[in-house]
C-alpha cells in the first residue's frame, strides 16, 4: 500500500489505518533526513534519523491517541527489565489497556549506508483484551526506501507457494545466529542476508523469501509491528521453541523468533529443536 501524505489534521480514526498513516509519515521524514544529511558521517545520520522519527511518532501519538501508553526503542529506560523489588515506579505501559509499541528506525545500520533499502519504521498497537496470544490488534511496517507501507488495515494476501524451488531463509546480515548456516543446510534452504527485522518480515509477507529466523537478541519493538502484519496475512510467527510471542511484558527483551509460511513451521521448528539443544539460543555469530 502506498499512502499519500494527508494534512496533519486528517489522522485516520481506525487504529489499523492510523498505524499505516503514522509509519508512513515517519518514513517520509526519514527519507528527508537521509537526503539532507548524506552519508559522510554515518553515526550522526543514525542519531538524526532515530531522534527525528521518534519525535514525530511521539508527538502524533500524544496528539491523536493521548489516552494510550507508548513503548519506543528511543525512550530512556525502554530496555529496563521490571521485576518485584525494582527501584522506582513501573512504566505506565504495564498498567495500560492499550500500548503503542514503536521502533522509529529499524535497520539503523542500513539506513546509514548509501543505496540500501532494508530499513523500516514499525508502529504496532497492543491491547490487553485482544483475543490472540500476542495481543497485537493493529500494526504497520513502512519501508520508505522501497516506497511501500504494509499494514493490518489492508493486509496483503498470503504469498502463493512456489513448489520445487529452494527455500529462501532471511537472516540478519550483521548478527546471524551461529547455527543458521547448518540449519539452512539441513532444511535445504539458501540464506538471504538482509538488514532490519521489519524488512525481513515484510519480505516473507510479500513472498520474496519463505522464512526469517533470528536468535541471540532483540526487543519487543523489533518484531511487534512486523508480527502483527505477518499474522494478519496468515503467516506463522512464534519463538524458536514454538511458544507464543508475547508483547508489553515487564521484560521487553524478545530475543528470538521465526516467521514463515505456515507449511514451513513444522519442519523449521523441528530443525530448530536440535540446534536449541546444541547451541544456547542467545548465541550469535558476531556477538
Ligand atoms: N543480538 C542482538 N541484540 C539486540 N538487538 C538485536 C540483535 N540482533 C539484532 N538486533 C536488532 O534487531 C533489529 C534487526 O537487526 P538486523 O538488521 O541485524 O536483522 C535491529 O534493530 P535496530 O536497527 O532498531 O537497532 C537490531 O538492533
Ligand atoms: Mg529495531
Amino acid at each position: 500500500m502506498n499512502v499519500l501524505e494527508p494534512p496533519r489534521s486528517e489522522a485516520p480514526t481506525s487504529d489499523g489505518a492510523f498505524a499505516a498513516w503514522l509509519a508512513d509519515r515517519a518514513g517520509r521524514l526519514l527519507l528527508r533526513v537521509r537526503a539532507e544529511h548524506g552519508h559522510d558521517d554515518p553515526a550522526a545520520l543514525k542519531r538524526a534519523g532515530d531522534r527525528a522519527s521518534h519525535q514525530l511518532l511521539r508527538d502524533e501519538l500524544a496528539r491523536c491517541r493521548s489516552a494510550d501508553a507508548v513503548l519506543s526503542e528511543e525512550d530512556d529506560g525502554a530496555r529496563q527489565v521490571w521485576a518485584t523489588g525494582t527501584a522506582g515506579s513501573p512504566p505506565d505501559r504495564l498498567g495500560a489497556d492499550r500500548v503503542w509499541i514503536i521502533d522509529p528506525l529499524d535497520g539503523t545500520r542500513e539506513f546509514s549506508e548509501p543505496g540500501r533499502t532494508d530499513w523500516a519504521v514499525h508502529v504496532a498497537l497492543w491491547q490487553r483484551n485482544a483475543p490472540t496470544e500476542h495481543r497485537l490488534v493493529a500494526g504497520a511496517i513502512a519501508l520508505p526506501a522501497q516506497g511501500r507501507t504494509l499494514g493490518t488495515d489492508t493486509p496483503p494476501p498470503r504469498p502463493t507457494t512456489v513448489s520445487g524451488r529452494t527455500i529462501r531463509l532471511a537472516a540478519s546480515r550483521s548478527r546471524p545466529p551461529v547455527f543458521l548456516s547448518e540449519l539452512a543446510d539441513e532444511v535445504g534452504a539458501e540464506l538471504v542476508p538482509m538488514g532490519s527485522a521489519g524488512a525481513k518480515i515484510a519480505a516473507v509477507v510479500r513472498g520474496e523469501v519463505d522464512a526469517y529466523v533470528h536468535a541471540g537478541g532483540q526487543y519487543e519493538w523489533d518484531s511487534a509491528a512486523p508480527v502483527a502484519v505477518a499474522t494478519a496475512t496468515g503467516l506463522h510467527a512464534s519463538r524458536i521453541d514454538g511458544s507464543a510471542l508475547r508483547y508489553n511484558e515487564a521484560d521487553p527483551r524478545l530475543p528470538d523468533l521465526v516467521v514463515c509460511r505456515p507449511e514451513l513451521a513444522a519442519p523449521l521448528l523441528a530443525a530448530l529443536r536440535q540446534h536449541r539443544v546444541l547451541t544456547p539460543a542467545t548465541a550469535t555469530a558476531a556477538g
